[in-house]
């Protein structure tokens, strides 16, 4: 009953592109993270699943209720949503954008130390809490994404499902992001994240997906998933699978020294 699953999920836009049936489920604990070559319909998920697209067939079960049966507010309470773009129609601070994340927020929940109100914890988190009287549209766009990210995990949702959470970041702040989900992934959420920094996601998730044309062509662990067939062939020509230098970490995927200009 628990879990956020998915099953005979179809999307039609009308166009060339639809996406599935395909049958996916965001675990209560771990990271799960979504790669594919864009268009793929990563984004078109994460939507179907957060109540933001419905589908033209299949179902979706929240912790074994309807996502259709829930209002915005419930569902909000449990699933902690962050789009690819963001536009904010005010210019909001910082510190007031964070605290709108926590409207759907259902009571004192879970994993809050004292003393920390939930809006300054997750600023913290996301390492912001420098900025929090800045204007948003001041800021740079790493700076933004960390500032969105605190607004979505104020919230503490059961399941989060992130698109490019790590987009403009650099590499330091996008270590700190992955960090970041693997440790509450591991005690009390699930998390389901779209993203094309691919090494990192392979080094921090518990498991991958591969999404091409609306489908899921490759799922399991990190490494089976950037070793298999279907990323060989999205990606063979310009980038190779290589063992991780330090000879323990798995795979990451580079630029084939053949495509390299001499
Ligand atoms: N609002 C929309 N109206 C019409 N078509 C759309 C819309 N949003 C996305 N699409 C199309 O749906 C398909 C899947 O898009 P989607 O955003 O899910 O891909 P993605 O895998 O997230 O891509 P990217 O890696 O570029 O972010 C694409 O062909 C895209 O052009």
């Amino acid at each position: 009953m628990g879990g956020l699953k998915a099953t005979g999920l179809f999307f039609d836009r009308g166009g060339d592109f639809s996406l599935g049936p395909l049958d996916i489920t965001v675990p209560q604990r771990g990271l799960c993270s979504v790669i594919g070559p864009n268009g793929g319909g990563k984004s078109t998920l994460l939507k179907l699943l957060a109540g933001v697209l419905r589908p033209a067939r299949g179902t979706v079960l929240l912790e074994g209720r309807f996502l259709s049966d829930l209002s915005r507010r419930d569902t909000a309470a449990r699933i902690g949503y962050l789009p690819q773009e963001v536009g904010a129609l005010y210019d909001f601070s910082v510190e007031a954008m964070v605290a709108m994340g926590m409207f759907a927020l259902d009571g004192g929940r879970r994993h809050r130390p004292s003393g920390c109100g939930p809006a300054t914890c997750a600023m913290e988190k996301t390492r912001v809490i420098h900025l929090k009287n800045r204007s948003f549209s001041s800021l740079s766009g790493g700076e933004k994404q960390r500032v969105l990210l605190a607004s979505v995990w104020s919230r503490d949702p059961a399941y989060l499902l992130l698109d490019e959470p790590t987009s403009g970041l650099d590499p330091h702040h996008g270590v700190t992001v992955f960090r970041m989900l693997q440790e509450a992934t591991r005690h009390h959420c699930g998390a389901l994240v779209v993203s094309h920094d691919i090494n990192l996601a392979a080094a921090f998730s518990d498991s991958m997906i591969f999404m091409d044309q609306g489908r899921i062509l490759a799922e399991g662990l990190p490494d089976e998933v950037l070793d298999s067939e279907a990323v060989r062939e999205a990606y063979g020509g310009s980038m190779g699978v290589w063992p991780h230098p330090d000879g323990k970490k798995g795979r990451v995927l580079l630029p084939e020294r053949g495509s390299l200009s001499a």
